[in-house]
C-alpha cells in the first residue's frame, strides 16, 4: 500500500482498500468542453508564459545542491541516506526539494553500481513523469535510465511500480541491466514475463519495482479480476495481501494498480489499444471444425467480383446478392449450421477472409504446427493470442494445422480501461506528438517534450520512390554496397517477414553477408543486436529491431559515419517510422537515414491505391515529380490508415464498455 501522501497529491486513494486502483472516469460533455479549452487556448498561453521545459530544470538545480556531500559520502552512507529519505517521502511525498535530493542519490548510486550517471535531461525526464506526465524524449537518449528516477523515488516512498514495455526481452534486459542499481538503495526488482506460474508471478509482483510488458500486465489483472469475482468480501483480500492465502491459485497476483511507468508509451497507448484483452474458455468442438473445412471448400468455389467483394484496408469480404444465391443452392443438402442463412453466410465470409485477407508470413507465421499472430507495429510473434470468433480456427485448417478449440469470452479489458485505472500513471516515449491529444483525452496524461542531451547528428538523404519492387531492391543492395565499402553498418528494416526474406535471398545471391532478425528466427535477437554496430555488418529485420533496440556502435564506426538505417517501407503511422530511424544516431552520434520504397508496396496499394495508380502514370511521364508525389502519397495513405486505426479505437472501447455491462448485468466484470 502506498504512503497515502504520496499518491494523494495527484489522485483520490481510497485508504485501506486491500487492491488500490482508480474508480474510472465517466467523460460528460463538460470534459470535452474543458479539453477543447486546454488545448487550443490555456496550454498555448502557459508554454508561453511559463516555458515548461524550464520549471523542468528546477529539479536539476535542486539536485545539484546535493551532489558534491553525495559525492564524498561513502557507500554505506549513500545507503543510510536512502533509508532517511524513505521517511521523508512517505511523510510528505513527491515536493520538489525531495524529489530534487532522491534523484541526486539515485544519479550517485548509478554512477557508482551502472557506470552511468544521469542527464539533466533524464533528470527532467523523471521529474515529469513523477508529477504524471508523458515525456516526449528522443529515441536513444536513455529512457531506461530516465525511467530509473521516478522509478526509485515512488518505490522509496513505499509504492509499488509496475514498468510496463512492449516486450519480454526488453522487460528482461532492463530488470537485469538495472538491477545493481535498486540494490544498492535497498529495493527489490523482477521482471515478469511470459511463462510463468502464478505463484512465480505473485513473488516477482512482490517486489518493489517490476518490469512486465503491457500484454502479461492486463492479463494478470483479467485474472485477478475474475478470481476477484469470487472472493469479493475486503476480509479475503485483506488475507491475500498479508500472504495468507498466498498458495491459492485464486489470490491475487497484483498488489493493485499504484503507479505504472509506461515505456515506448505510444505504442501501448495507441498502437495496441485497438485489440481488445480477452480472457476465455474452450468453446468448439470436432463437429464445429468440419464446419471450417466446408465453408473454405466453398468460399474456394465463389468468385471476387461477381459472388463477394474484398475490402484490404478495413479488412472485410462481403458477399453479393449472386453470391448468397449460390451459397444458399450449393448447401441445399447440408445439415446444422448451413440451414441457417445467418450463420452460413457469417462462416463463408470468415472463409473468404481467412483466404484473402490474411496472408502467411505478412499477419501470420506457421511455426511447429502451429498458427501465430505476428504483430505488424513490432514484428514479434503473439503468443497466446488468437483472432475471434472462429477466424482463428479458419486459418489453421486452411494451413493443415491441428485446429485448436475455439474459445468464448470470459472477461475483457482495453488498455484504455487498464491504465486509467492506476492511481499515478506516467509515460515515456520518442514520438509522442502526433497523439498527443488523443493521449491526453483518454487518459488524460500531457505531454513534456525534453531537449536534447547533444546536438543530433541524423543526417537523412532524399527518399527514393521507385516504380515498381524489383528496383527498390536494387538501389537498396546499391547503397548497401557504398555503405560496406566505408566500412558502416547498415540496418534494413521491412515491414513483413516475407519481405525481410525477400531482401535476404538477394543479398545472399550476390554474396552480401548478413544477419536476419524476424518472427520466425527470434533466438538470436540478443546476439544479432549486439553485432548489428560492427563495421560493414549487414542487418535485416523486421519491425524486431524497431522501439527500444538499442545498437551500440563498434569501435570506429562513429568516425566513417554511424549507422545506415533504410526504410523499405512505410507503415501505417509517421511514429514508426520514426521509431525506425532512432536505431540511428543516437547520443549526438552520426548516422543516416535512407527511404527507398515503391509504387507496389502493399502499404500504399491497401491504403491509397488510386493515388499510387496516378503517381505511376506522373511518374511515367517525368521522374522529376518523385518527390512530390511520394510527399502526397505517403501523407494520404498515412492518414487513411492512421483514421481507420483511431475509429478502430474508439469501436473497441465502445464494445469494451457494453461488454461491462453486460459482464456486470451477469455479476462478473474484469
Ligand atoms: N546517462 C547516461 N550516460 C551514458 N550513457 C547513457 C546514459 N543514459 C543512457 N545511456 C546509453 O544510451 C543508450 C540508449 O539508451 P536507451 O536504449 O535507454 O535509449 P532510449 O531512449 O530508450 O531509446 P529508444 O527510444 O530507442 O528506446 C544506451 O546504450 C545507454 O546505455
Amino acid at each position: 500500500m502506498p504512503s497515502a501522501t504520496v499518491l494523494s497529491r495527484s489522485v483520490k486513494l481510497a485508504p485501506g482498500r486491500p487492491y488500490p486502483e482508480r474508480a474510472e472516469p465517466t467523460l460528460g460533455w463538460h470534459d470535452h468542453v474543458a479539453e477543447f479549452l486546454w488545448f487550443n487556448v490555456a496550454k498555448p498561453l502557459w508554454r508561453t508564459a511559463f516555458r515548461p521545459t524550464r520549471s523542468l530544470g528546477r529539479v536539476v538545480v535542486e539536485s545539484e545542491r546535493h551532489e558534491a556531500a553525495l559525492q564524498r559520502a561513502s557507500d554505506e552512507e549513500l545507503k543510510a541516506k536512502a533509508g532517511a529519505l524513505r521517511q521523508g517521502l512517505r511523510r510528505d511525498g513527491f515536493e520538489l526539494s525531495l524529489a530534487g535530493e532522491t534523484f541526486a542519490l539515485v544519479r550517485e548510486a548509478a554512477s557508482r553500481t551502472l557506470g552511468l550517471r544521469h542527464f539533466p535531461t533524464q533528470m527532467m525526464a523523471g521529474w515529469a513523469m513523477l508529477q504524471g506526465r508523458l515525456v516526449e524524449m528522443e529515441t536513444g537518449e536513455g529512457k531506461s535510465l530516465a525511467a530509473t528516477l521516478p522509478a526509485c523515488a515512488a518505490a522509496l516512498a513505499g509504492a509499488p511500480v509496475h514498468i510496463v514495455t512492449v516486450n519480454d526481452y526488453l522487460a528482461k534486459r532492463d530488470a537485469e541491466a538495472m538491477k545493481p542499481l535498486y540494490d544498492f538503495l535497498g529495493l527489490s526488482v523482477g521482471a515478469a514475463v511470459q511463462g510463468m506460474t502464478r505463484s512465480e508471478k505473485r513473488a516477482v509482483y512482490k517486489k518493489s519495482v517490476v518490469y512486465c510488458t503491457n500484454k502479461e500486465l492486463a492479463f494478470d489483472y483479467l485474472r485477478d479480476g475474475a478470481a476477484r469475482s469470487g472472493r469479493r468480501s475486503r476480509l479475503h483480500l485483506c488475507l491475500d495481501r498479508l500472504g495468507g492465502l498466498a498458495s491459492d491459485d485464486d489470490a491475487p497476483v497484483l498488489r493493485g494498480l499504484h503507479f505504472a511507468i509506461v515505456d515506448e508509451a505510444d505504442s501501448v497507448f495507441i498502437d495496441e489499444a485497438r485489440t481488445p484483452l480477452i480472457l476465455s474458455a474452450s468453446a468448439g468442438d470436432a463437429e464445429e471444425t468440419e464446419t471450417f473445412r466446408q465453408a473454405l471448400d466453398l468460399a474456394a468455389g465463389l468468385e471476387p467480383g461477381s459472388d463477394f467483394e474484398i475490402e484490404h484496408a478495413e479488412r472485410y469480404c462481403l458477399l453479393t446478392e449472386a453470391g448468397r444465391d449460390k451459397l444458399a443452392l450449393a448447401t441445399r443438402d447440408f445439415e446444422g449450421i448451413w440451414q441457417s442463412e445467418r450463420e452460413r453466410e457469417e462462416r463463408v465470409i470468415q472463409a473468404l477472409s481467412a483466404i484473402c485477407l490474411f496472408e502467411r508470413d505478412k499477419h501470420y507465421v506457421v511455426a511447429d504446427g502451429k498458427v501465430q499472430i505476428v504483430d505488424e507495429n513490432t514484428g514479434r510473434i503473439l503468443p497466446d493470442r488468437s483472432w475471434e470468433r472462429g477466424l482463428h480456427q479458419m486459418i489453421e485448417v486452411k494451413e493443415d494445422c491441428e485446429p485448436t478449440q475455439r474459445r468464448e469470452t470470459i472477461a475483457r479489458l482495453t488498455y484504455q480501461r487498464l491504465f486509467r485505472r492506476y492511481l499515478l500513471l506516467a509515460g515515456i516515449t520518442g514520438t509522442a506528438k502526433e497523439v498527443a491529444r488523443e493521449i491526453r483525452t483518454v487518459y488524460g496524461l500531457d505531454v513534456a517534450r525534453i531537449p536534447l542531451h547533444r546536438p543530433s547528428q541524423r543526417r537523412y538523404t532524399t527518399p527514393r520512390l521507385c516504380p515498381t519492387k524489383e528496383e527498390k531492391w536494387r538501389i537498396v543492395e546499391r547503397v548497401v554496397k557504398v555503405a560496406r565499402e566505408r566500412g558502416l553498418p547498415v540496418l534494413i528494416g521491412t515491414r513483413s517477414v516475407h519481405a525481410s526474406e525477400e531482401i535476404s535471398s538477394l543479398l545472399r545471391a550476390r554474396g552480401v553477408d548478413h544477419a536476419l532478425l524476424n518472427a520466425k528466427q527470434d533466438n538470436a535477437e540478443a546476439e544479432i543486436v549486439a553485432a548489428a554496430g560492427e563495421p560493414g555488418r549487414v542487418t535485416v529485420a523486421t519491425n524486431m529491431a524497431g522501439r527500444g533496440t538499442d545498437i551500440k556502435l563498434a569501435d570506429g564506426v562513429r568516425e566513417v559515419g554511424g549507422l545506415n538505417v533504410i526504410l523499405t517501407e512505410y507503415h501505417e503511422s509517421q511514429r514508426i517510422d520514426r521509431q525506425l530511424f532512432g536505431r540511428c544516431a543516437r547520443q549526438g552520434d552520426p548516422g543516416s537515414c535512407h527511404t527507398i520504397v515503391s509504387l507496389e508496396d502493399d502499404f500504399f496499394l491497401a491504403n491509397s491505391p488510386w493515388l499510387a495508380a496516378q503517381a505511376a502514370r506522373i511518374l511515367k511521364m517525368d521522374r522529376r515529380f518523385q518527390p512530390l508525389a511520394l510527399r502526397i502519397l505517403r501523407l494520404h495513405a498515412q492518414y487513411v490508415a492512421e483514421s481507420r486505426n483511431s475509429r478502430q479505437r474508439v469501436a473497441s472501447m465502445r464494445s469494451d464498455e457494453r461488454w461491462e455491462q453486460i459482464l456486470a448485468f451477469s455479476g462478473r466484470r474484469e
